[in-house]
């Protein structure tokens, strides 16, 4: 029988897809990672063919890891890095430029330049997000506006737009299938998340013709089946949802008040507000958490981009160790005297800053600074920008909330930081037994909706603890320190 559910998660720098079987257990692991590609500052591009065949490569792979064949995959759910914006031809199915990833900076004057005409009350409106070169809009009008003869043909209807899972959807289906989910297209910035509808006014203002967009549905939803040619058989696509909005699923957040944070290559907060659309004053965002049978759960996120990607750059860049689980153990043996702060605003500063034009900053280095300082001050950057966002979160946020973090993502991994983070925040941080719960997150979704999982109750009361990091720093050396962070990131913003 038809049990197991494959996930696939599409991420910044790496494309996994996971088996699951009925207990949730994972049966199966495909990874691969990808090309990054610069081609100018600021600037950080995808190919799409590599996501695609990465998609399938890991796709195949799971399935023999876990001995299952495609007839048995009950669904597949699909989770993506978002807001990373790509075009292709409808006929031939081929981009017309790679993907423009979520971290790129190069519409960074434009939206200087709507925020300048007074467009940015309107978009924080209806869309819940801010002007700001991170979302799709001003990725797609740079688009249709740099690619010859492309604005002409998406008018004409013969482009089609997507993000991600949108992409991988018409990949999968064989071309037959354009569609997103309510949460991916929450973050294009020409989406209004209460009407729940593409809206006019935004696709004037980002010059985004209707004719590119695809069709949104719930994020567990009929997305209709792969093409046999892909897998011999056509197994259904049930459940697509934007990773962090997966992964406030998986983490089972389904009750207003719960919160999660996941680090992966960025850090992504979610708090989970119910029907509520809660609208910050303190720059954080407003976004859709889910949408199922019709319904509208809303969150408040807090986005960092540099999490993960930080450790990257001292094991790739600066070439402090080889594997980033050495990072924690480089960090422990910094000197306690030292007070060095890295402020890894590499591309910008995100929530609540949102300094696009700010750049990384070292500050406190002595002659005795050395890598396992700076190894200390990445890791610990990571947590104080956490207790930023949770800080912003308390302000915004009126309603009761649980005093617990729950967390994941690759980085959680680390025990050292996972300890300095419940040190920094002052409060307990859980690490659940599945650290893939942006996959689980996508698996619920599908396998739900195939029938095959059981509702939010039954999927919440599976959720397991690996281990709860509870608070150990002495309130005077945590003050000392939030204050030290405080002003590196004041002498770091260009505002
Ligand atoms: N033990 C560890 N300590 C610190 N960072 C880690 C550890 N393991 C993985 N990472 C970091 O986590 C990130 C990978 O997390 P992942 O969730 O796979 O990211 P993404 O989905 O964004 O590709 C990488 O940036 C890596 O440097
Ligand atoms: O690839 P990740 O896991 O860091 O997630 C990227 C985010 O979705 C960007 O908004």
């Amino acid at each position: 029988m038809a049990a197991f559910i494959l996930a696939i998660d599409q991420g910044t720098t790496s494309t996994r897809a996971i088996v699951f079987d009925e207990d949730y257990r994972v049966k199966g692991v495909g990874k691969q990672e990808f090309p990054q590609h610069f081609p100018d500052s600021g600037w950080v591009e995808h190919e799409p063919e590599d996501i695609w065949h990465t998609t399938l490569e890991t796709m195949q792979y799971a399935l023999a890891r876990a001995a299952v064949s495609p007839q048995d995959i009950a669904a597949i759910g699909i989770t993506n890095q978002r807001e990373t914006t790509l075009i292709w031809d409808r006929d031939t199915g081929k981009p017309i430029h790679r993907a423009i990833v979520w971290q790129d900076r190069r519409t960074s004057d434009r939206c200087a330049t709507l925020r300048a005409d007074g467009a940015e009350d309107m978009v924080r409106e209806k869309t819940g997000l801010l002007l700001d070169p991170y979302f799709s809009g001003t990725k797609i009008s740079w688009l249709l506006d740099n690619i010859e003869g492309a604005r002409a043909a998406a008018e004409a209807g013969r482009l089609a737009f997507g993000t991600v899972d949108t992409f991988l959807l018409w990949r999968l289906t064989g071309g037959r299938v354009h569609a997103t989910d309510a949460t991916n297209a929450s973050r294009t910035l020409v989406y209004d998340i209460a009407a729940g509808d593409w809206d006019d006014d935004l696709l004037r203002l980002f010059g985004v013709p209707r004719a590119i967009l695809p069709d949104v549905r719930d994020s567990a939803a009929d997305f209709g089946e792969t093409d046999p040619d892909l897998f011999g058989v056509a197994i259904p696509i049930r459940g697509i949802a934007g990773d962090q909005h997966a992964a406030t699923v998986g983490q089972s957040c389904f009750s207003p008040g719960m919160l999660k944070s996941t680090y992966g290559t960025g850090c992504f907060a979610l708090l989970n507000t119910g029907d509520e659309i809660v609208r910050s004053s303190n720059r954080l965002l407003s976004t859709i958490a889910y949408r199922l049978d019709g319904k509208m759960t809303y969150a408040l996120e807090g986005s960092i981009f540099m999490a993960g990607a930080t450790v990257q750059w001292l094991r790739d860049g600066l070439r402090f160790f080889e594997r980033s689980d050495q990072a924690g153990a480089l960090a422990d043996h910094a000197d306690p005297n030292q007070n060095v702060y890295l402020v890894p605003a590499f591309t910008g500063l995100g929530a609540p800053w949102w300094d696009a034009e700010a750049r990384g900053a070292l500050f406190g280095m002595t002659r005795n600074t050395g890598p396992a300082e700076i190894a200390r001050a990445a890791l610990e950057a990571v947590c104080y920008q956490t207790h930023d966002l949770l800080e912003a979160m308390r302000r915004d946020w009126t309603g009761s909330s649980e005093t617990v973090l729950r967390v994941d993502g690759g980085m959680v991994a680390s025990d050292w930081t996972m300890q300095r983070l419940a040190d920094l925040l002052n409060a307990p941080v859980d690490r659940p037994l599945v650290l893939e719960t942006t996959a689980l997150g996508a698996a619920w979704l599908a396998g739900h909706k195939a029938g095959v999982w059981p509702d939010m109750q039954g999927f919440s009361a599976s959720w397991k603890r690996n281990r709860r990091f509870l608070p150990q720093m002495d309130d005077q050396t945590r003050q000392r320190k939030l204050a030290g962070w405080a002003d590196a990131v004041r002498r770091t913003l260009t505002t």
